[in-house]
């Protein structure tokens, strides 16, 4: 049997907001190539722990994460490390669609001119590829200089995720990226998630456990600031070892 690759390993892991102690002993293993959800009621802690996997929370001086964080074999909580390489490598889409305010082709090109300096062959090469890679190129192809604000919602969010992608992330963090749109470009996004996983290790934060059941391989339940359980999605959907994600999957409360 092949065993998983973990991409990233969180140990021992606690978060404070000044006083307030929003994580505790948070320790589990995210699988490359694998979409893991992490799903629990509001406040429980999951965009906080996606935020620590990029260091987010470093613009914020009253916030901070003690443990390991292991990625690639280094510890990405320690103080020296460089974030701009460490948010190549592990890039972020937010909830609501953040597309800058110039074009389709700025808006990533931008972010592939902040890492290196290609030429413009190799910057229409890539933003192409990308793109496709979201299934949007077909749609924005005769029209990559007007301004991305001019897409519709779901149409920006893919552009979202080509920018983070034009950088060649390993792993992809998504907070709830899904929960300003549409049914139909929730399912378009759903359905890249599934073909970018072949490439990426995907981390989907998602208040819908439909969507968390439909994309995800691996579910961790978080509940008041604790990793509760992390199981394969299927498993946790129908026989869950922990009651409160029995309680927490059948609607009980959250
Ligand atoms: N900037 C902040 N300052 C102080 N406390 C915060 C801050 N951001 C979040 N918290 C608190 O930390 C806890 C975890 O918040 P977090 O946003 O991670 O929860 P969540 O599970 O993602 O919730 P939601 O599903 O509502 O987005 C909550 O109790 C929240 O009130």
């Amino acid at each position: 049997m092949l065993t998983d690759h973990v991409a990233i390993s969180v140990k021992q892991v606690d978060f404070y907001y000044g006083a307030y102690h929003a994580l505790r002993n948070i320790n589990f293993d995210i699988v490359s190539k694998k979409v893991t959800a992490m799903i629990g009621p509001s406040g429980c802690g999951k965009s906080t722990l996606l935020r620590i996997l990029n260091r987010m929370y470093d613009l914020y001086p009253n916030q901070h994460a003690t443990g390991e964080v292991l990625f690639d074999g280094t510890n990405i909580l320690e103080k020296d490390i460089d974030l701009n390489i460490l948010r190549s490598r592990i890039g972020m889409v937010f909830q609501k669609p953040t597309p800058f305010t110039m074009s389709i082709y700025e808006n990533i090109a931008f972010g592939i001119k902040l890492y290196e300096r290609p030429s413009s062959a190799r910057i229409k090469e890539k933003i192409e590829k990308v793109l496709r890679q979201v299934a949007l190129w077909d749609e924005v192809k005769d029209r990559l200089h007007s301004s991305a604000l001019s897409l519709s919602g779901g149409q920006q969010q893919r552009l979202c995720i080509a920018r983070a992608l034009a950088v060649e992330p390993e792993v992809i963090l998504l907070d709830e990226p899904t929960s300003a749109l549409d049914p139909v470009s929730t399912a378009k996004i759903e359905e890249l998630l599934d073909i970018l996983k072949e490439d990426y290790t995907i981390i989907l934060v998602t208040h819908n456990l439909q969507q968390a059941a439909r994309c995800a391989d691996k579910v961790a339940f978080f509940y008041a600031g604790e990793l509760v359980e992390l199981n394969d999605a299927a498993t946790l959907f129908t026989k869950p070892s922990q009651q409160k994600t029995h309680d927490y999957i059948t609607g009980r409360f959250g």
